[in-house]
């Protein structure tokens, strides 16, 4: 019975699951508008990232990541919950403390709940910074509030304005000299912004603001979570957009995003959110983070780069940028993650590689300056990345992607009748393997079929066929010049590895389907 019951809830969703409710906005401007600059950021890791770890950084761990982003640009970067741990507490005073670890420009962020005492500690971790922005949260989502806290509206509201004045007063307005030669900004997170009714979230942000008095050059900073992704990114667009218009004073208010990923589309909503007029956006690295993760701000970055949008932030070594996350997550960046996976830039299908191969020669006859691939949307070198990873050859790859790990074994481009064959080969071998050929077994096999491995003093320089005509030809040998021609040869052209100098040519006869006989070798 159990079981049945269990049925008829998979057969009718609507049972169990409301859709989320639209927002009425007639008159919505996102949908015309496109990114032009990039936001404000915040990564998030050293916190939002830190909490989902089965095993969260250690001072050191959390040093070097905090050194990695300030030198990728980040200029305000969430470091710690103080109040959570010793660990975070004291790393928190050590960015502060240790000479010459915090740059002036890179304003820290802390946070804490909406609790006296947590907000006291907070407060107390970070005094004698340069730039600090207070971050606090309180849930304002009907169903935290009711579930969870058993808090009316009107609570809520006097909580957080009481936390807002609990952090002013220890903080821009405090007496104490080491609060003083600090430059303060506060942050409050409505939690679960997307599921808070909005006149209620736009209240209580009122409040909060009258209580902090924020300037133009300090604006406030609400930070709208989609804490859960529960809809849309253009039903969460629509309420930023709301938010962003109803706001009084909003030159006095920076409008953050922190949207985690659970429904798939944290950078699609983070993207229209900031066309709705958000400014800011927080997130993490490879999406890292609670649940499903953060926003992956390597994507939103590069996706603006991509645009020809400098991203304000510098990707350049992306493999540097990978290792320091691998170990100080324990996560692997999965192979297939936008821009920076193992195999983004790879294909091992034969219609692509082919693609790719004309792709890259065109650019290199053209010498064009706009990026224009088939299929490889941004250039890996602006990564730091290699081009040998982009073509890798199986059972599904055909000729040009064998021919082009020839080219990177022997630095020659072999001539079309010859890739159609060899291909072949390397399609026979791989059907047989089921695996990937590498450019080692490519190598083997190559030199194996056309006999070059005869020679071992020799290297592959140049590779050409010739019809008899043409050599023939060449050696004056007209006469010889026989009525219709049967034979291709194999033109090779090697020099002694060992001591590099004397250039041999090697002429091969190609027979049937271009095996290489060697027969005989000059000095050219
Ligand atoms: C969406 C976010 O990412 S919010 C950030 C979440 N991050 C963390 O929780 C990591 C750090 N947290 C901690 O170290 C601890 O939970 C502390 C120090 C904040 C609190 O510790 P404890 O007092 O031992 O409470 P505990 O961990 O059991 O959590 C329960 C408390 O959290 C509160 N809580 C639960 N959900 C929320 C929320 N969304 N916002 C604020 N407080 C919450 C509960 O009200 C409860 O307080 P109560 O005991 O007064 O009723
Ligand atoms: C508290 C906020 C910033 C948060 O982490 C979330 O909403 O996910």
């Amino acid at each position: 019975m159990q079981i049945n019951s269990s049925h008829s809830r998979l057969c009718d969703p609507a049972a169990k699951y409301d859709a989320f409710p639209k927002v009425h906005l007639p008159h919505r401007k996102w949908p015309n508008k496109s990114l032009t600059k990039p936001p404000r950021w915040l990564p998030t890791d050293l916190r939002d990232g830190n909490q989902s770890l089965v095993q969260p950084m250690d001072s050191d761990t959390k040093l070097r990541f905090f050194q990695a982003l300030v030198k990728l640009g980040y200029k305000e970067i969430e470091v710690s919950y103080p109040s959570s741990s010793q660990t975070d507490f004291d790393f928190t005073k050590r960015l502060i403390e240790t000479p010459n670890i915090t740059p002036d420009d890179v304003c820290i962020q802390v946070m804490s709940p909406c609790r006296e005492e947590l907000i006291r500690q907070t407060v107390s971790s970070v005094l004698g910074a340069k730039k600090v922005t207070i971050h606090i949260y309180l849930a304002t989502a009907e169903c935290f509030r009711r579930v969870v806290f058993n808090m009316t509206e009107g609570e809520t509201l006097d909580l957080a304005v009481r936390s807002a004045k609990l952090v002013r007063e220890l903080t821009k307005d405090s007496q104490d000299p080491a609060a003083q030669s600090t430059e303060w900004m506060l942050e409050l997170t409505p939690e679960v912004f997307q599921d808070t009714p909005l006149e209620f979230a736009l209240r209580l942000c009122e409040a909060v603001k009258a209580a902090w008095e924020p300037t133009v050059d300090l604006p406030i900073i609400f930070n709208l979570p989609a804490t859960v992704e529960m809809a849309m990114p253009n039903v969460f667009a629509d309420q930023i957009e709301c938010f962003c218009e109803s706001i009084s004073e909003r030159e006095k208010v920076c409008v953050s995003l922190h949207s985690h990923n659970d429904r798939g589309c944290a950078v699609a909503a983070t993207e229209m959110a900031q066309l709705a007029g958000a400014d800011r956006v927080e997130g993490c690295l490879f999406g890292n983070g609670e649940r499903t993760g953060n926003v992956d701000l390597i994507t939103l970055a590069l996706n603006l780069y991509t645009q020809g949008i400098h991203p304000g932030v510098n990707f350049s070594d992306i493999n540097s940028i990978i290792s320091i996350f691998e170990e100080s997550t324990k996560i692997p960046v999965h192979v297939r993650a936008p821009y920076v996976g193992k195999y983004v830039f790879c294909t091992f299908t034969g219609a692509h590689q082919d693609a790719i191969r004309k792709g890259y020669k065109h650019q290199e006859s053209t010498r064009a300056q706009k990026w224009k691939m088939p299929y490889i949307p941004l250039d890996p070198q602006d990564l730091g990345r290699e081009h040998e990873a982009i073509i890798r050859v199986n059972s599904q790859s055909g000729k040009s992607g064998s021919a082009w790990l020839v080219k990177e074994a022997f630095h020659v481009d072999l001539p079309r009748d010859l890739e159609v064959h060899f291909s072949q080969v390397v399609q026979t071998h791989a059907d047989i393997l089921g695996d990937e050929v590498t450019l080692q077994t490519i190598s083997n096999l190559f030199q194996t079929h056309y006999m070059l491995k005869t020679y071992t003093d020799l290297e592959l320089l140049d590779c050409k066929i010739y019809s008899k005509l043409d050599i023939l030809l060449q050696e004056g040998q007209s006469q010889d010049l026989q009525s219709g021609i049967s034979k291709v040869y194999l033109n090779v052209h090697m020099h002694a590895i060992e001591d590099n100098t004397p250039m041999f040519r090697v002429r091969g006869q190609a027979l049937p389907k271009y095996g290489l006989r060697c027969k005989r070798f000059s000095v050219p």
